[in-house]
């Protein structure tokens, strides 16, 4: 779990390029293999060894130039109530304006650590004009340039180091993040799974990192439910803001071990529940699809099930091994089942496997079929270990990791599915040099 920065600003400051300026350094190397196109405003960064993740606000508002001013005061609501830092972005070109004075307001009574960026100080001349942004009443500020990165090390310095500590996770108990669009029934499934006295239990009123996880027991499990708090709170803030929902997840899913995406059968596994499905690829989080408000399907025929499903497993390809189960909180229908199923997925993404039995089953396979030959050379595996991460990733040991091409892991990991249950859990292939 990493802390969470959020870029506020009006538009056309910057916000954009700053944070592409941030993510591709990184994403160049993690990601690039993996072939999920990446979100256009949330990623992962890091600066001298600190890992973030980064949320551009700035992308989410739509409509019209008059709607623009509210939007932009509710996100930065959000971002204030969601993340752990906040970067506030000015522009040196227009200089000090209404709208930023509004949004400085709103950041001088938070106590969470905000850093003020004055964007497009390309060169000396621009820096003197940034003095005038003293009167924004943020204190100290970094005057930096997206476009071509000056200032930009002094404002990291700076963030890493008001970043909270990560903490160390005392708790055994999985930690499950009921996450979704709005209206998919995320509060009634909570409510249906621990009934309504415990909705009300616990929780202080902050938001601070400690009170992320309530704890329960129900059924005969034991667990953790992450961030429920956010979903009570849900009546300060405009339910149909996608936005909210988004920034909601991304922060629930980095707190979970597992996260129940839940949608609504009616409306469809569309592209925002599939982003919020990435976001839990992508975080190495175990996954369970719930297709609730089943009832409300009608004419249920055996097929019906079957063509929720393969249009399911082709949104999400090539990461297909994910339960899906369909549920009504309204009839209670199998609730008890997803609960179950997320506690399966949660041993799963803590399994560890011996290596003596991982290379007993591994082995054969790869000599039955091996990697094809790249350029002429031959790629001779000689053995796998599991690595001692919190989820499974395993590295094949060869003698020339760089010839092995994504289908070949990809091979390697279905055959790894296959082999020991890793239903719902992303499981990552490394090739290294032995
Ligand atoms: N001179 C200069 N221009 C910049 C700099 N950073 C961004 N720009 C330009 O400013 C404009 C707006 O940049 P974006 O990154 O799209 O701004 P944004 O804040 O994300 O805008 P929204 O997406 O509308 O919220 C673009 O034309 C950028 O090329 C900079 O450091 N110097
Ligand atoms: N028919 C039917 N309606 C349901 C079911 N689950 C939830 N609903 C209804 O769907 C609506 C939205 O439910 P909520 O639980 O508020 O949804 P939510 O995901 O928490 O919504 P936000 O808090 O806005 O993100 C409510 O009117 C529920 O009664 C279901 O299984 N079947």
């Amino acid at each position: 779990m990493s802390a969470i920065v959020a870029i506020v600003g009006r538009p056309n400051v910057g916000k954009s390029t700053f944070f592409n300026r941030l993510i591709q350094r990184r994403e160049a190397i993690v990601d690039a293999a993996s072939g999920v196109t990446r979100d256009r405003h949330y990623g992962k960064s890091d600066w001298n060894g600190k890992d973030f993740s980064l949320i551009d606000t700035g992308g989410y508002v739509v409509g019209s130039d008059d709607v623009f001013e509210k939007e932009i005061d509710k996100q930065v609501e959000l971002a204030i109530e969601e993340a752990d830092a906040i970067i506030f972005m000015v522009d040196v070109e227009t200089g000090v304006t209404g709208m930023d004075e509004d949004v400085a307001k709103l950041l001088r009574r938070v106590d969470k650590p905000v850093l003020l960026a004055i964007n497009k100080v390309d060169n000396a001349k621009r820096a003197a004009d940034a003095v005038e942004f003293y009167a924004l009443g943020l204190g100290e500020y970094y005057g930096i340039s997206s476009i071509n990165g000056s200032g930009t090390g002094e404002l990291l310095d700076a963030l890493v180091e008001v970043l909270p500590e990560k903490k160390a996770d005392d708790s055994e108990l999985p930690r499950f993040a009921v996450v979704g669009r709005p209206n998919a029934g995320k509060s009634s499934f909570i409510n249906a799974l621990l009934g309504q006295e415990r909705y009300i239990v616990t929780d202080i009123a902050g938001t601070t990192r400690d009170s992320m996880d309530t704890k329960y027991n129900r059924f005969g499990f034991e667990f953790n439910l992450v961030d429920t708090a956010g979903i009570r709170r849900k009546a300060k803030v405009k339910e149909d803001l996608e936005f909210y929902s988004v920034m909601r997840s991304v922060r629930a899913i980095e707190h979970s071990d597992v996260c129940l995406i839940l949608f609504d059968a009616t409306r469809g596994f569309d592209g925002q529940v599939a982003n919020i499905f990435w976001l839990a690829q992508r975080n190495n989080k175990g996954v369970v699809i719930l297709v609730n408000k089943w009832d409300l399907v009608e004419n249920k025929e055996t097929n019906t099930l079957k063509q929720y499903t393969q249009d399911i497993k082709q949104s999400i390809e090539p990461f297909v091994d994910v339960p899906i189960i369909f549920i009504s909180v309204l009839t209670k229908q199998r609730i008890y089942k997803a609960l179950e199923t997320a506690v399966e997925v949660y041993k799963n993404r803590s399994k560890k496997i011996k290596t003596r039995k991982l290379n007993d089953v591994m082995l054969p396979i790869i000599q039955h079929t091996p990697p094809p030959a790249y350029k002429d050379k031959y790629v001779k595996i000689k053995y796998v270990t599991q690595l001692p991460t919190p989820y499974p990733q395993f590295a094949f040991f060869c003698n020339l990791p760089q010839y092995v091409r994504e289908p070949y892991k990809r091979f390697l990991e279905n055959k790894l599915r296959e082999n020991f249950d890793f239903s719902g859990v992303p499981v990552t292939v490394f090739m290294r040099k032995k």
